[in-house]
């Protein structure tokens, strides 16, 4: 086996372990883990992304966000670059919700080339995931301030990877929210 297909079953082994407990909020509480599993497929599979540093960053993207992860941890058994994407796209919960949401919006047109593609499919992936359900206590109008959000941070993410840029434009568009 390759070099690379161990690393990243090492890293995906790492996040499930990390996400164990955790469930979408979705009425079939489907396991947290098809997310970030997801969202590297997309990378890879729609993107066209061979980074495995990006990869990995996308499997671990919400490990310090949602589980007991720290950065330090990441950077001890990964390297510093896929910690270092990971802290990019990890939003300071310490934070009130509407203002991290606004630091989104706010860092996204000054994060890395590699930490944009992750941004960029999770919120692909995220999209795609209120069009197949709509989560456990959501209303119709907060799915679609979601699209209205997600349309402001994916504005400057613009100019990275257009397979994924152009999905994300006709998901907007399906929903009327300009880009
Ligand atoms: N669409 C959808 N999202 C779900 C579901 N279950 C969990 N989520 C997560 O919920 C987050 C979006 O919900 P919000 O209410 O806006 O955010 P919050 O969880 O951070 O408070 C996303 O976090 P995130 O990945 O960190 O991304 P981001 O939205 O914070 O950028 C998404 O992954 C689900 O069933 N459907
Ligand atoms: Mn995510």
């Amino acid at each position: 086996m390759s070099s690379e297909a161990v690393i990243l079953l090492e890293t995906v082994n790492f996040a499930a372990e990390k996400h164990r407990n955790q469930r979408r909020k979705d009425a079939e509480q489907t396991p947290y883990i098809n997310h970030p599993i997801g969202v590297a497929r997309i990378l890879s599979h729609e993107g066209g992304i061979t980074d495995i540093e990006v990869l990995q960053a996308a499997l671990l993207h919400d490990t310090v966000e949602d589980t007991d992860t720290s950065i330090g941890e990441l950077q001890a058994i990964f390297g510093q670059t896929v910690a270092r994407i990971v802290q990019e796209v990890t939003d300071d919960k310490a934070l009130p919700k509407h203002e991290r949401k606004r630091q989104q919006v706010e860092h996204a047109p000054h994060a890395s080339h590699q930490a944009k593609l992750v941004k960029l499919a999770d919120k692909l992936y995220n999209l795609r995931d209120l069009n197949r359900c709509t989560p456990t206590g959501w209303s119709a109008e907060r799915v679609q301030e979601y699209f209205v959000w997600a349309a402001q941070v994916v504005r400057g993410l613009r100019g990275t990877n257009p397979a994924l840029e152009r999905h994300l434009e006709e998901l907007f568009k399906q929903r009327g929210v300009e880009l």
